[in-house]
C-alpha cells in the first residue's frame, strides 16, 4: 500500500533538476511553438480557412526534413550527449510529447512537479487518460530512482486510480524511492488536485545489467 504521508503534495522547498535551459540550437524554442499547434488541434474548431495554414506548415516541415539528421543519428545523439532528460516524454523540452514537467527534489529525495494538461491528455471527459497518468508515474518513479542514485527498467508498474485525475488544471505530481534490494528498487507515487487523491502507484524497477549500456555504446557509436 503506498503511503501517501511523504508524497503530500503541499510539501515544498526543494531545488529544481532535470532542467536544461541551454537552447543554444534553437531547438526548445521551435518545440515551443509546436507545442502550442499540438494543443489547439485537439478537437481543433477554427474560425479560418486551414489551407493556407497547412501548406505553410507543409512548407516548414519538408524544411525541417530535408535539414535534419538521420533517425539513426539523432537516436544516437540521445544516448552519446548523456542527456536523457531532454527527450523524455514527459520532462524532455526537445520532445514534443512532454508537457513538459519540471520536478524539484525535497531534502528527502521525494520528487514534486505541478503541472496543467492540457486537451490533447484527456481520457473520459474533463480527465486525464488513465495512459497518460501511468506515464506520469512511470516517469517519476524513474526520475526519483536515478536522484536517489540507483535506477533500472520498470518490471511492473501498479497504479490505482482512486479519483479523476482532471485535465485544464492544476496537478500535483510526486514520487520517491522506499527501496533497494540488490538490483531490485520500489518506488511510490501520488498525484494529487489540490488537496484531492487522483491516483498512487506503486513500481518496481531492475537495473538491467549489461543490457542498456550495451544498447547505449551500441545506439552511441562507442
Ligand atoms: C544506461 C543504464 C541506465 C539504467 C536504466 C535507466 C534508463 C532510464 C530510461 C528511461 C526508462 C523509463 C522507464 C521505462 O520505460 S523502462 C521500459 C519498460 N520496461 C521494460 O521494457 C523492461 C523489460 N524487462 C526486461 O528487459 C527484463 O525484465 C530486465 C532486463 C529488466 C530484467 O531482466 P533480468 O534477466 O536481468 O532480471 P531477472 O528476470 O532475473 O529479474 C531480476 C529480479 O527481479 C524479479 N522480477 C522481474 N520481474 C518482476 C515482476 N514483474 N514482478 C516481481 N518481480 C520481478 C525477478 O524475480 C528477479 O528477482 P530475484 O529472483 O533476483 O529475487
Amino acid at each position: 500500500m503506498v503511503e501517501t504521508g511523504p508524497l503530500d503534495p503541499s510539501r515544498g522547498g526543494g531545488g529544481r533538476i532535470d532542467r536544461v535551459d541551454d537552447d543554444e540550437a534553437g531547438l526548445f524554442a521551435l518545440v515551443d511553438q509546436v507545442r502550442r499547434i499540438r494543443a489547439l488541434t485537439t478537437g481543433g474548431l477554427f474560425d479560418t480557412d486551414l489551407d493556407p495554414l497547412t501548406a505553410q506548415l507543409r512548407e516548414v516541415a519538408d524544411r525541417l526534413e530535408a535539414a535534419s539528421a538521420s533517425t539513426e543519428r539523432r537516436q544516437a545523439v540521445t544516448w552519446s550527449t548523456g542527456d536523457y532528460v531532454t527527450n523524455c516524454p514527459v520532462v524532455g523540452r526537445s520532445n514534443v510529447l512532454a508537457p513538459p514537467i519540471a520536478f524539484d527534489i525535497l531534502d528527502d529525495g521525494t520528487l514534486r512537479g505541478e503541472v496543467t494538461l492540457g486537451l490533447e491528455y484527456q481520457g473520459p471527459p474533463a480527465c486525464v487518460h488513465g495512459g497518460m497518468v501511468a506515464l506520469l508515474f512511470d516517469v517519476v518513479l524513474g526520475r526519483a530512482n536515478f536522484h536517489a542514485g540507483a535506477t533500472g527498467m520498470t518490471v511492473y508498474l501498479d497504479v490505482d486510480y482512486r479519483s479523476p485525475t482532471p485535465v485544464l488544471e492544476p496537478i500535483v505530481v510526486t514520487g520517491r524511492q522506499v527501496r533497494v534490494e540488490g538490483r531490485k528498487i520500489w518506488a511510490q507515487g501520488a498525484i494529487h488536485a489540490g488537496d484531492r487523491l487522483c491516483a498512487t502507484a506503486e513500481g518496481m524497477f531492475v537495473e538491467p545489467g549489461g543490457l542498456l549500456l550495451e544498447n547505449r555504446r551500441r545506439l552511441a557509436g562507442g
